[in-house]
Parts: structure tokens; sequence; C-alpha cells
């Protein structure tokens, strides 16, 4: 399973938690303006934003999990098995295959307004990547600065593109049904709730956060969309960037799943491979990984954009203790 959330704290954060039962051996990878992206079905671009971002590089290709680009736009694929589905090839409209998507929108999108501009007439491809590594079921959050956000599937009914009033997705069901389960929990409180069951009998609120006695927390994605819902709704503001990048990891680890507790077969198990939070105005791209609690960052800008090839970063996995004697 996977969380993806987008935060503002004046500045917005934007990332997700990548839960699987095995690492693909990603990196952390940028995409100058000048390197050449090629698309199986569409025109190709020379020039276009930078983007950085988690990916596996296959064949000089960025295989992005997720990213942002230079003009505060960011979007996740998350899994999406069972509803998603894509066409074949269609005369007339946008064919976008669908590892190509979060390229496609982050080398051209400088807000949420205008990545729905390149949505319009648009269909998700069946292309797969190679012979060995097929297309994959997802569906996608995209989000910018200004904290807009929405959500993007393509099912047999068609692509669409919803607005996304909460900023967060998981990962089934299809999105509408996601916002129907979350009304359940509308009166999910920090605060100590009212008595209106029996308003003349005294009942003792015996424990502190009473009022989040009935948020869900399994490790399913039902379960995952309230919570971190509710930790995003309620994150204090920081007074500043190592404030709120703390924040923001914090409402990650809200729904992060420890080795151990979803078993996906016979002794293996989903886990949070890492989490990464990036800063979509100042292009910094924070991540922590399972096992390296640290928050490593990699900026943008201190990177030649105006070059031709992809610059990659290794994912710091070590953990390291601060012994205090
Ligand atoms: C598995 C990842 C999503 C994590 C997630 O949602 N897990 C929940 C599992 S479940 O609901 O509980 O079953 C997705 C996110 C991005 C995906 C990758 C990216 O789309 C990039 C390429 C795309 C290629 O078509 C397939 C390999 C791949 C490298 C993908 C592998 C895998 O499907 C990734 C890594």
């Amino acid at each position: 399973m996977c969380t993806s959330v987008i935060y503002q704290a004046g500045d917005s954060y934007f990332g997700r938690n990548l839960d699987l039962e095995v690492s693909l051996g990603q990196q952390v990878v940028i995409t100058p303006r000048d390197m050449v992206l090629n698309f199986r079905e569409l025109p190709t671009l020379e020039h276009h934003y930078a983007i950085i971002g988690m990916a596996i590089v296959r064949d000089n290709y960025p295989l992005y999990f997720d990213g942002i680009n230079e003009k505060g736009v960011g979007i996740a694929g998350l899994n999406f098995d069972g509803p998603a589905h894509y066409f074949p090839v269609q005369e007339g409209k946008k064919n976008i295959a669908s590892f190509e998507l979060v390229p496609y929108i982050l080398a051209q999108a400088s807000s949420v307004a205008e990545a729905k501009e390149l949505l319009t007439n648009a269909n998700i491809a069946n292309i797969n990547f190679s012979e060995k590594m097929h297309a994959a079921p997802l569906h996608w959050i995209v989000a910018d600065k200004t904290g807009a956000s929405i959500t993007v599937e393509s099912t047999t009914a068609g692509l669409n593109v919803y607005d996304n009033p909460v900023g967060v997705l998981t990962n089934n069901p299809q999105f509408p049904d996601q916002l129907v389960n979350l009304s359940n929990y509308q009166s999910v409180s920090p605060a100590d709730p009212q008595n209106t069951l029996a308003p003349d009998t005294t009942l003792p609120v015996y424990s502190r956060g009473f009022g989040s006695r009935f948020l869900p927390g399994g490790m399913d994605s039902e379960s995952r969309f309230v919570k971190a819902a509710f930790a995003k709704m309620h994150a204090p503001v920081g007074n500043n960037e190592v404030e709120n990048i703390t924040n923001y990891f914090h409402i990650l680890q809200s729904v992060e799943q420890q080795k151990g507790l979803d078993e996906v077969g016979p002794n293996t198990y989903e886990y949070t491979i890492y989490s990464d939070g990036s800063n979509l105005s100042k292009g910094i791209f924070y991540y922590r990984t399972y096992d390296n609690n640290q928050i490593n960052a990699v900026d943008m800008h201190k990177e030649n954009l105006a070059s031709t090839t992809l610059i990659t970063y290794p994912i710091n996995d070590q953990q390291k203790i601060e012994y205090q004697n």
C-alpha cells in the first residue's frame, strides 16, 4: 500500500510512503531541462521543466515512482490493482503510456490547472515499458504549491480526473468511494467529544485523545486514507523549513507500515520502504527509509539544471545513531 499527501505550511510539501514487500533499487533522480524526453506516441520534448524524484533508470529512461518539478508541481503513482484499466492507442487522442505520465506532467505543467489541460483528450495507453517490464496498475495524485490537487484514474469507464479536496491518496477503492467512506469519520476530532448520547448522564472521558477514538488504524487503504486525512488536516504549521518537513514526515508516519504487520504472502510482508516529501516552492527533495530514520535532502537547484544527462543520488540507507556517551 502506499499513501501520498500534500500539506500546506506557508510553502507546500508533497510526497508519499512507498509500501511494498521488495525494494526495486530506486534512487533520487534529477532529469535536467535539456535532457531529451522521448514518448512512445507523443512528440519528443527537447526542453522542458527540470524534475526530481524517486525512480529507477532503465535504458537511460527515468521510471519515476513520484517526483516534483521546478515549478512546484508534484505527482505520485500508487497501486490501483483491479480498477485500473489502460486502453489500446486511440487515434485522435493524446496517448500516454502509464510509465510516461509522471514525466509527461512534470515536464510541462506549472500548476494543477495546466496538468488538467494536459490530460484533456488523453488516453492512458496499455503500452509496456519493455518485454520484461509490464505496465503497473496505478492511479495518480497531482498537486501544486498552492495546495491544489487532483486524482487521475483510468478505469473501464475511461479516464477520470477528479478534484481532490483532501489532498490525500492511497489505493483501492476508486477515489469517489474513498470520499464516501471518509464521510463516516467526520466527527473524529482532536478535541474531546460532546456527550450527545445521554446529555443528562455524566459519562467520563477516561482518556486523552478521546475524540479520535473511532479513527481507523489498519494497514488497509481505506483506513490509511482516513488516518492520513485526519493527521494532515490537524498538522501544525511550523516556524521554519526544518519544523515543516519534520511535521510532514510525522503525517506520513501516522500511516507507516512496520515490517511484520501486512502479510502479502507466506512470510512475506509489505512495509514502508521509503517516505519522501518535497518543498514544492524550493525544489528540495527530502526522504527517509525504513532502515534510516534520518531525513536526507537533495536540492535540485544545487545541480546544473540546464544540462542534458540524468543526475542520480544513491539512497542513503544506513541508520545513523548519535551515541551521546
Ligand atoms: C508498487 C508501487 C506502488 C506502491 C503501492 O501502491 N503499493 C501498494 C501495494 S497494494 O495496493 O497493497 O497491493 C509502484 C509505484 C510506481 C511504480 C513504478 C513506476 O510506475 C515506474 C515503472 C513502470 C513500469 O511499467 C513498471 C515498473 C515501474 C518501476 C513501477 C513499479 C511499481 O508498480 C511502482 C514502484
